[in-house]
């Protein structure tokens, strides 16, 4: 099942003179169980590309649908609530919030959508375990977690309830490089329960968790094929 698909998206940001065309005609379409990686040089339109995937920017031309609905076709509400309920964000800084435990923090989507705070609470130990943080990790505060910690935590919170398309943009850029690869093994096992994702990265290793890899460069497609080494034999390079 198509979870995201791009049709024939154009996204110009500015006007006139200072106008950039930060995406050219780009169509892209990801399943649930796909992992797609995002390559390309500072500026060629990644950051863009993920932001119009998770509506928080519109195309100026072309479609963006999420599980079969046309984002440009839902009023702003409607949006948040898409947003809330199918896309989960993982960031290079892992954008927990301080004052909340580790279980809060992952809990926090769940409860923003009206589920009540015991069930959100319940359903967030389960999410943390998941990605192998116990309940006593998950009474902890962000200040008190690893960077490998907190980066589970994230991924948690991105695919809790039924979410099922994850952005990740360079979640492994403040990681050491055994603990970046703990972080990518978890988003590929999450997506190959069922999500979907879009996984932005600088680093050719990562990618070699993906399914596919579409290179960008000026806003456009250059390239779309499969990485260009097997995730296992990856593993095995790095120990
Ligand atoms: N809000 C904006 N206003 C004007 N131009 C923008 C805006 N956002 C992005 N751009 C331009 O659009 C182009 C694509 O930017 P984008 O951030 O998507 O690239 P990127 O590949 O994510 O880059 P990086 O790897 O540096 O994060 C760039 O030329 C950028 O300067």
């Amino acid at each position: 099942m198509t979870v995201l698909e791009l049709r024939g998206v154009n996204r110009v940001h500015g006007t006139g003179d200072n106008a950039v065309n930060a995406l050219v005609d780009t169509d892209l379409k990801v399943a649930a169980g796909e992992l797609v990686a995002i390559m390309g040089p500072s500026g060629s339109g990644k950051s863009t590309l993920l932001n119009l995937a998770g509506g928080l920017d519109a195309p100026t031309s072309g479609d963006v649908l999420v599980e079969g609905t046309v984002l440009a076709s839902l009023n702003k509400k409607q949006l948040a609530r898409l947003r809330r309920r199918s896309v989960g964000y993982v960031f290079q800084d892992y954008n927990l919030i301080p004052s909340l435990t580790a279980a809060e923090n992952a809990a926090l989507p769940l409860e923003l959508d009206g589920v009540a705070a015991g069930r959100a609470r319940a359903m967030a130990v389960d999410a943390l375990a998941e990605v192998g943080l116990d309940a006593h990790q998950g009474d902890r505060f962000p200040d008190e977690l690893s960077g490998g910690q907190s980066q589970r935590v994230a991924i948690a919170r991105a695919l809790i309830g039924e979410r099922r398309l994850v952005l990740a943009d360079e979640p492994t850029g403040a990681l050491d490089s055994a603990t970046g690869e703990e972080v990518l093994k978890l988003l590929r096992r999450r997506v190959d329960a069922g999500a979907a994702g879009l996984l932005v990265t600088h680093d050719a290793r990562h990618a070699g968790w993906a399914d596919r890899v579409v290179f960008l460069r000026d806003g456009r497609v250059v390239d779309s094929s499969a990485p260009l080494a097997d995730a296992d034999s990856l593993l095995e390079g790095a120990q």
